[in-house]
């Protein structure tokens, strides 16, 4: 496979097979399954999903997966939707230390955010996009984005009670600043998550969005349900419709 580097640093921005000086990467069968369903293969299946929906272009986003103690983090900075499981870091939750650690690679800049959706929310995965949905939004918004009434919002989780947002319920996601690296938006998508207990979602301005869930197919289903409001909303403020419906 043809490599080349990111242009800020020295990763390889297409994904390489990892090896060691045997031959083999360390702690492959971390990674390795023949099981289309692990996290390490549908780290790879999602991405390429989220490439073709714009969400994840030039590098920009990814998403983090949690099977029981283990998270599993694509590597920074290379094409997300090239990447193959051997390219997976994967880390002891509790102890937060690596256990599958490739060598050629630094982790995804989003880790300590991804792990504040596990430690804070007990997510089974995180998603983070650049979506221009995301972005629009968080330039049309103040503090929290809402929005009510519109069919999607009942694929939406009402978080602090059992069961799905109703048609009439509003959606509240909050905004935060974006920072220079990544890694700084950690304290205050902290801070959203304990403002807003009843968020599955933090948007990052001029940035994208960061959505998780309990499990992997609920965090990929609360993110679409999520962009098609979005988009939607960005709509109605161009026809001047209020995003709240007055009851
Ligand atoms: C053009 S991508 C800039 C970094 C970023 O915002 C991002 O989401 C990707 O971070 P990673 O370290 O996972 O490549
Ligand atoms: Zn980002």
């Amino acid at each position: 496979m043809t490599t080349s580097n990111c242009s800020c640093c020295s990763h390889a921005t297409t994904p390489q097979k990892q090896e060691n000086v045997n031959g083999k990467a360390d702690n492959d069968q971390l990674v390795i399954s023949s099981d289309p369903e692990h996290p390490a293969n549908l780290i790879c299946e999602l991405c390429r999903m989220f490439y073709n929906n714009g969400w994840v272009t030039g590098t920009g986003g990814g998403i983090s997966i949690r099977e029981g103690n283990n998270i599993f983090v694509a590597p920074s900075g290379v094409q997300k939707e090239r990447m193959v499981p051997e390219n997976m870091f994967v880390m002891d939750l509790e102890k937060q230390e690596y256990l599958r650690r490739p060598e050629i690679y630094k982790p995804s800049a989003c880790t300590p955010l991804f792990l504040s959706a596990y430690t804070m929310r007990n997510a089974g995965a995180c998603i983070h996009t650049h979506s221009q949905n995301a972005v629009m939004v968080s330039l049309l918004f103040d503090k929290v984005f809402e929005i009510s009434s519109i069919e999607q919002i009942k694929a939406l989780p009402k978080i602090v009670e059992p069961g799905n947002l109703w048609y009439s319920d509003k959606l509240v996601i909050p905004i935060i600043e974006n920072t220079e690296k990544e890694e700084d938006l950690t304290d205050s998508l902290q801070e959203a998550i304990r403002e807003y207990p009843g968020a599955t979602a933090v948007l990052v301005r001029r940035h994208g969005i960061y959505v998780w869930g309990e499990t992997v197919w609920k965090a990929k289903i609360y993110n679409e349900a999520i962009d098609y409001l979005l988009e939607i909303a960005l709509k109605m403020k161009q026809f001047n419709i209020p995003t709240v419906k007055p009851k």
